[in-house]
């Protein structure tokens, strides 16, 4: 029985969403205690218990302890079966969570599947579904599977609503490596709204472009979203290159200025231009668990993250890899699964 310290690195929610995953993958079963210990309110929220709820649903498996506030958890796989399920985290918890916790065992399944979630689709701490469809899942697709997402209805916190769908056809994965974004194909940067005064979304606009003043004029957006898909918004910058898309994200919030969240995002996305790395910090996390799955890979990145430290510890408890992370002259670090 593998035993986790959900207090120790990151001390968060991911810690529990890749055990599952490896679990599930792998046969081992693990128990975790201090669960989020790192977190201010620790233990399980809803929408962990619903991504370990669709773990045991896809993989036949069992897990003691799982409850909203529980700080210890005991999770027992089984046969990992393809096919149609419905989660909703029932609240405005991250669908993009629970997807992260499914996806890989699925991808790695005898057959197809059809996933729809329900819940947040652009949450504060979470890969919104832009980030997933075309920064995330185009990379899982070249190792092999072939991972299509729609948006049907999007959801933010706190009213939540959203709706996505994801299909995956699976394959065995293969080792790739990416360390070359190849040629700038283009930039945008596109504000939603919705029920909310347009005019926030036209001031972030309006401070990105102050910001990205290379960017070309016409690369930027205002989306006015259906009023019953709110209230909400959130800003999205996006740099596609031949290999990869980083999507930097704004996440509106109470308190903070549409002025503000532009800014940051910019400087966020201008740091990511400047370095030569191909994940921006959040895909490179991501990324982590499906390398290793397919036995090794290589990519370089910004300055790898607490999550990334993380999540390289959790793989190594499962898999016999190690995950090696080595800085570059020119300042990017270089992610080896080996
Ligand atoms: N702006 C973003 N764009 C893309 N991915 C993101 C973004 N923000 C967070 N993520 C991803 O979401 C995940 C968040 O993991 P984390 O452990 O913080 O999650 P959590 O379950 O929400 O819990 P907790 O409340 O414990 O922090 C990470 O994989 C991270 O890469």
């Amino acid at each position: 029985m593998i035993v986790i310290d959900g207090a120790e690195g990151e001390g968060g929610g991911q810690v529990v969403r890749n055990a599952c995953a490896l679990s599930l993958v792998t046969g081992r079963p693990f128990r975790i205690v201090n669960v989020r210990g790192g977190r201010e309110k620790t233990g399980l929220l809803r929408q962990h218990v619903t991504a370990i709820e669709a773990a045991c649903r896809i993989g036949g498996a069992s897990c003691e302890g799982l409850s909203v506030g529980s700080s210890a958890i005991a999770f027992t796989p089984g046969a990992v079966v393809p096919g149609e399920y419905h989660f909703s985290v029932g609240t405005a918890g991250s669908t993009g969570l629970v997807l992260q916790t499914v996806l890989m065992p699925l991808c790695l399944a005898d057959g197809s599947s059809r996933l729809l979630l329900e819940g947040g689709t652009h949450n504060l701490l979470a890969p919104p579904f832009d980030f997933i469809k075309r920064s995330f899942l185009p990379i899982v697709n070249r190792m092999g599977p072939r991972v299509t997402a729609r948006l049907l209805r999007h959801g933010f916190f706190p009213r939540g609503g959203g709706r996505i769908e994801v299909e995956i056809e699976p394959a065995s994965l293969r080792q790739i490596d990416a360390t070359a974004r190849g040629a700038l194909v283009a930039r945008r940067g596109a504000a939603l709204v919705a029920a909310l005064p347009v005019d926030i979304a036209d001031r972030a606009i309006g401070a990105v472009r102050t910001s990205l003043s290379d960017w070309p004029a016409d690369a930027f957006a205002v989306r006015e979203l259906p009023e019953d898909q709110g209230p909400g918004t959130i800003l999205m910058l996006e740099a596609e290159y031949e290999h990869v898309t980083e999507i930097v994200s704004g996440f509106g919030k109470l308190g903070v200025s549409a002025e503000r969240l532009a800014h940051t995002a910019a400087h966020r996305m201008r740091g990511y231009e400047q370095s030569n790395a191909f994940a921006g910090p959040y895909l490179a996390d991501q990324l982590l668990l499906p390398m290793a799955l397919a036995g090794g890979g290589c990519f370089t990145t910004v300055k790898p993250s607490q999550h990334s430290r993380t999540a390289a510890d959790i793989i190594a408890l499962f898999l016999d890899r190690q995950i090696v992370f080595e800085q570059q002259p020119a300042g990017e670090h270089r992610v080896r699964i080996v």
